[in-house]
C-alpha cells in the first residue's frame, strides 16, 4: 500500500535503515533492557514521526499486560494502560501474537482508550505488533501516527516488525546470559563445597595437583585398602596419611605411626608386633605391638622402604593374614588394621637391586598417591607462608601482620629442596627474626638470598647484609609509589640521581611496579 512519492520514498528508507543502526548499536549484551527501551522509543519518536509509542510487557503470572515504556505519554497515561489477556486491542495482539494495523483507531470499537490519550478527537492510525521469542509472546510494540501518513503504514508495520524482532533477540540473550551466569554460580558454587568435601582441614594448597590428590584421598578413605604414599622428604605424606585416616570411618579410632627407619632391625619387628613375657633378654613382661595399638584404626609406616628383608616377610604376612604374632609366642591375634606406608625412596629400584620384596611392593601399592614436591605447585607458596606465619606468630608471641614483596619473590624462586618442611621452618625462623611486624627478604636464610647474584662476589658479610636491606627499602618504596622514582627517592630521603644508581646497582625493573 507504500502510495509514497519516490523522493519521499528515499527518504522514509534512508531514516528507518538510521533507526534501525541506531537501536542496533544500543542492543550490546551488557545493555539492560530497562536503559535500552527508553532510548529505542525515543529514536522511534525522532525517526518514525510517531505521535505517541509503547512498549508493554506480559505478567504471565497475573495476565496483566503493562506499559515498560512510552513515547508521548505522561506518566499517568503509562500508569493507566493496563491491559488483561484479550481485552483492547494491546490485550489482543498479545493473546493472538498476530500484528493489528488499523488506520483510524478513533472510529475502532475496539479502541479502549484505557491510557486517556489526548488528541484522540484527531483521526489517527494505529499499529500494534507482538513481541514474541520462538516459544511465547512477552509484550507489544504499538505506536499512534498521524493519520494522513496511512500511507506508509505497511512500511511502519514492516519496521515495526524488525525493531520487535530486535527486542526479542534482545530480551533472549539477556536470559541466556542469566541462565548461564546462574548455571555457572551454581557450578562454582557445586565446584566449592565439593572442595570443601575433598579438601583435607590439615593439607594447605588450591594448587590442581592438589586437588587432583584430595579427590584420590577421599576414594580411599572410603575404602579400607592398604595404601602407599610416595614423596619427597618434607613434602607432607603423614599429613596424607592422617587425611585418609581421619575422613574415613576409622576416624574415631586409633591412628598409629611408626618410623621404620627410626630403630635398630633387632627391636622393630618386637615394636610392631609386641612381644611375650621372656621373648629375649630384658622382655620381662608382654608387650603390645603398634598393630595391636592401631586396632580398628590405620598403621603409618612411614619410610617403609627402610625396613629390613625379615621384617618385610612378616608384613606381608600380617598383610595377607590379617594377624600378628608376638615376637618369642606362637600365638596369633587377629587385628583390623588399614596399613597406610609412605616412602621417599624409588621402591621399584629398591626392588631390582634386591632389598625390597616384590611381593610386598605388589601388596602395597594397591592405591598409590603421589605427594607433588613444593616446587610443581609453586602457587600453594602464598597460602603455605600465611598459614606459617599465623602459627608462628602465636607460638612465637611475636606478632607478623605481613611479608614484604622482595621476600614473598625470593619464596617463589627458590627450588625448595626440603619442601613445605623447609618452608615451614624458614618461616618460624623469619617470625622470631621480623622486628617490625613484617618478614623482609633479609629475615630469609642466606640460600633463599637471590639478589645475591647482584651484590658483588668479594662484598663482606656486612656489605651483603647492607645490600640486602637497601635492596628492600627500595623495592618497597617501589612498590608503594607504583614505581614513581621521585616520589620513592623522596620517600627515601634520598636524590633522585642516587635512587637512580641503586635501581642500576641492583638490575631492577621498574615496569614492573607501575
Ligand atoms: N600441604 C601442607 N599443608 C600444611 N602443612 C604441610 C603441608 N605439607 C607439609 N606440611 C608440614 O610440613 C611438615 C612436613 O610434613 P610431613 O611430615 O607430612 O612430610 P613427610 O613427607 O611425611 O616428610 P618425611 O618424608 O621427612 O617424613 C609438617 O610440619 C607438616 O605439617
Amino acid at each position: 500500500m507504500s502510495e509514497c512519492k519516490k523522493d519521499e520514498c528515499k527518504e522514509r528508507h534512508s531514516k528507518n535503515l538510521s533507526l534501525l543502526l541506531k537501536i542496533a548499536s544500543k542492543m550490546t549484551p551488557g545493555e539492560d533492557l530497562k536503559d535500552l527501551l527508553p532510548k529505542l522509543m525515543n529514536f522511534m519518536g525522532e525517526d518514525l514521526g510517531i505521535i505517541r509509542g509503547m512498549v508493554s510487557i506480559f505478567n504471565r503470572k497475573n495476565s496483566s499486560i503493562i506499559v515498560s515504556s512510552s513515547f508521548g505519554m505522561t506518566d499517568e497515561e503509562k500508569s493507566k494502560g493496563i491491559y488483561q489477556l484479550g481485552e483492547g486491542i494491546t490485550g489482543k495482539v498479545v493473546e493472538s501474537g498476530e500484528a493489528i494495523v488499523i488506520p483510524d483507531i478513533t472510529s475502532d470499537e475496539r479502541f479502549l482508550n484505557r491510557t486517556g490519550s489526548s488528541g484522540m478527537d484527531k483521526k489517527i492510525a494505529f499499529i500494534c505488533v507482538p513481541v514474541k521469542t520462538t516459544s511465547e509472546v512477552i509484550g507489544s510494540l504499538s505506536i499512534d501516527k498521524p493519520y494522513d501518513e496511512r500511507r506508509f503504514i505497511d512500511d511502519d508495520l514492516k519496521i515495526l516488525k524488525i525493531i520487535t524482532t530486535m527486542i526479542s533477540k534482545s530480551v533472549q540473550l539477556h536470559r541466556a546470559i542469566h541462565e548461564e551466569q546462574t548455571l555457572s554460580m551454581e557450578n562454582n558454587r557445586l565446584q566449592d563445597s565439593l572442595k570443601q568435601k575433598y579438601n583435607p582441614k590439615n593439607i594447605i594448597g588450591n594448587s590442581s595437583i592438589m586437588q587432583n590428590m584430595y579427590e584420590l584421598i577421599e576414594k580411599i578413605s572410603k575404602t579400607s585398602s592398604t595404601a602407599i604414599i610416595f614423596g619427597e622428604s618434607g613434602s607432607g605424606k603423614e599429613l596424607v596419611a592422617q587425611a585418609i585416616h581421619y575422613s574415613s570411618d576409622r576416624a574415631t579410632k586409633p591412628f598409629v605411626t611408626f618410623n621404620c627407619a627410626a630403630l635398630p632391625e633387632s627391636l622393630i619387628e618386637s615394636e610392631l608386633f609386641g612381644h611375650g613375657k621372656g621373648a629375649f633378654t630384658g622382655a620381662i613382661t608382654e608387650k603390645e605391638g603398634k598393630f595391636q595399638a592401631a586396632d580398628g584404626g590405620s598403621i603409618f609406616l612411614d619410610e617403609v622402604g627402610e625396613l629390613s628383608l625379615t621384617a618385610q616377610s612378616k608384613l606381608l604376612r600380617v598383610l595377607q593374614e590379617r594377624e600378628i604374632e608376638k615376637v618369642g609366642t606362637n600365638e596369633q591375634v587377629k587385628i583390623d588394621v588399614r596399613v597406610i606406608a609412605a616412602t621417599h625412596r624409588d621402591l621399584l629400584q629398591l626392588v631390582e637391586d634386591g632389598e625390597f620384596r616384590l611381593d610386598l611392593y605388589y601388596r602395597l601399592n594397591v592405591f598409590p598417591i603421589m605427594v607433588p614436591p613444593l616446587r610443581d605447585r609453586k602457587t600453594d607458596i602464598p597460602l603455605l607462608v600465611d598459614m606459617f606465619i599465623k602459627k608462628y606468630s602465636e607460638i612465637t608471641n611475636n606478632l607478623v601482620t605481613r611479608i614484604s614483596t622482595p621476600a614473598i619473590d625470593m619464596l617463589m624462586s627458590y627450588h625448595w629442596p626440603g619442601n613445605v618442611r623447609e618452608l615451614e621452618n624458614c618461616i618460624e625462623r623469619a617470625v622470631i627474626l621480623a622486628e617490625d611486624e613484617v618478614i623482609h627478604g633479609y629475615n630469609l636464610p642466606p640460600s633463599l638470598q637471590t639478589i645475591g647474584n647482584v651484590i658483588p662476589e668479594d662484598s663482606g658479610k656486612l656489605q651483603r647484609h647492607l645490600d640486602l636491606v637497601e635492596y628492600e627499602f627500595v623495592i618497597e618504596e617501589l612498590k608503594r609509589t607504583r614505581g614513581k622514582i621521585r616520589a620513592a627517592a623522596t620517600n627515601l630521603g634520598i636524590t633522585y640521581r642516587q635512587f637512580g644508581l641503586r635501581v642500576e646497582k641492583y638490575g631492577i625493573d621498574i615496569d614492573k611496579f607501575k
